[in-house]
């Protein structure tokens, strides 16, 4: 019998904790960028590998090591393609499965992300300005992909799935389900239930189902594409649709690091870089990326602060954080605890379901505070449920110093009666701050009395820099 099947490998994250076997390529992402494959699809497989593990049909790994494993199955594996991802890592993951292929005796094939629509011949004619850059790419927006049929002709799963090797484990708790069909549903309800008309009003939410679209792990997972033309495309446009749009555009984001390529992972992120690649090297290993995992660790070990705290229950039972809840968690580290941001860029990149180099890469260089009233930290973390802050009351809320819900360790300043009221007696992270600093809750604001360097920041947010 001909070899006619491909194992196709895309640089999506499935959170280790979170994993959901599910089927095959090709999907609306597939089939939209890479139309060339048409007369292929039937015999690819999907997988779904990440830099420090790969997931497949139920086996959790080093990308290599899992593409190994699905070799072994016995399966009538033809070749194997993977998308070529921009990050560096990846491109690493991208020749660690080509030696496989090679030593297997299989074809192997990088899939480019689409360029053709792009308005750019080379990759540094890419402004550096976000508004330059969003403006320039607004033509994609008439130019939609139509997608190619859906293949009726797929392989079967594997016959039986090897038992995991340690450290991962499997568990199928993630209430994100997977798939084309699932993507599709989700952007019909967005449309009818008139959630995308009202996006604008509601987009800054950080509770509840419908305030944004929670489009990202399909479009991060490859489900769906910012790309592709759907039923009605270009029809009832108005300004909570076009917001949709507009964010979309943002989440072309992988083209800057295309773009910036090593410099985005840099301490100084895009922002002052260096000239060199081995510059990044060097910034990578100094003695401070150490000294803020040990912050971070200690952070965790103690409890936290309030937004820190929401990060491990959200994220740990979803992989999703709104928009707002990003900055809010992104934040603090960054701006006020002097923590080296990629510590927390990594810790995403391990969570999230919805995890995108070129996005999660490039949004951790910029974030500002949000949840001025509390509510979300209220909600994910328990200990402030005290009596008085549960109340509905404005008035009593008013009562609450903002300042010690938002960082409640700073409630070393408090009296033993204030930390009675707020529920925070008795309490390690309370009683023993991991660290002391003010923390302004003013939006933007920061461990920047003057304020000067959150103007300076608030002026350079998105990935783009004047004059770089
Ligand atoms: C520190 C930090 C890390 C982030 N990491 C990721 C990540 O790993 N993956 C990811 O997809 N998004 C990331 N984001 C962007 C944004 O928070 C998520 O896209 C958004 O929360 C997803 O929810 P949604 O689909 O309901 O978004 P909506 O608000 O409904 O937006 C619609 C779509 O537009 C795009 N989009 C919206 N905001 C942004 C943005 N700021 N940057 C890029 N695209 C955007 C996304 O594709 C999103 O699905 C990050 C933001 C911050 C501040």
């Amino acid at each position: 019998m001909p070899k006619t099947q491909r194992i196709y490998c895309q640089f999506y994250i499935f959170p280790a904790c979170q994993v959901e076997v599910s089927g095959f390529l090709p999907s609306s992402a597939g089939r939209c960028l890479y139309p060339e494959a048409r007369s292929k699809v039937a015999g690819l497989w999907r997988t779904g590998p990440h830099h420090t593990k790969f997931i497949a049909e139920g086996v959790v790994g080093l990308i290599g090591e899992v593409v190994e494993r699905m070799l072994d199955w016995g399966q009538n594996v033809a070749g194997i393609w993977m998308t070529d991802e921009e990050g560096t890592e990846e491109k690493n993951d991208g020749k660690d499965v080509k030696r496989v292929a090679e030593c297997s005796g299989v074809d192997f094939a990088l899939w480019n992300d689409d360029n053709r629509d792009l308005p750019f011949t080379k990759t540094f004619d890419l402004p550096n300005v976000y508004t330059t850059y969003r403006k320039s790419l607004e033509l994609l927006r008439s130019r939609p992909r139509p997608t190619l049929p859906t293949p009726t002709n797929l392989p079967p799963l594997p016959p039986a799935i090897t038992p995991q090797k340690n450290p991962f484990k499997i568990l199928s708790t993630h209430p994100f389900t997977r798939g084309e069909t699932a993507a599709q549903e989700r952007l019909s309800h967005l449309v009818s239930s008139g959630t995308m008309g009202s996006y604008k009003e509601t987009r800054n939410g950080m509770l509840g189902l419908d305030f944004s679209t929670k489009l990202s792990a399909y479009l991060a997972q490859g489900d769906l594409t910012a790309r592709q033309g759907v039923k009605g495309y270009g029809k009832g446009e108005n300004v909570g649709t076009n917001a949709v749009r507009f964010e979309l555009l943002e989440g072309l984001r992988g083209l800057s690091t295309r773009k910036f390529g090593v410099r985005m992972y840099l301490i100084d992120g895009i922002r002052d870089y260096p000239d060199t690649e081995d510059s990044g090297k060097e910034a990578s290993q100094n003695g401070q990326n150490h000294s803020s995992r040990e912050r971070w660790r200690y952070l965790d070990r103690s409890g936290g602060y309030g937004p820190h705290r929401c990060l491990q229950p959200r994220t740990l039972s979803y992989g999703f954080m709104s928009s707002r809840t990003h900055q809010n968690i992104a934040s603090p580290p960054s701006s006020h605890l002097g923590i080296d941001w990629r510590v927390g860029t990594e810790w995403y990149e391990f969570l999230l379901t919805d995890y995108d180099v070129g996005n999660n890469w490039g949004n951790w260089q910029y974030a500002l505070d949000y949840d001025g009233n509390g509510d979300y930290i209220r909600l994910w973390v328990p200990e402030l449920w005290s009596a008085r802050l549960m109340d509905k009351v404005g008035n009593d809320r008013e009562e609450v110093d903002k300042q010690k819900l938002l960082c409640p360790y700073q409630t070393w300043t408090s009296s033993e009666w204030e930390k009675e009221q707020l529920g925070l007696r008795g309490l390690e992270w309370v009683d023993n701050p991991p660290v002391k600093f003010n923390f302004p809750v003013s939006k933007g604001g920061g461990a920047d009395p003057g304020g000067k360097r959150s103007r300076q920041r608030k002026r350079e947010r998105r990935w783009t820099i004047e004059g770089v």
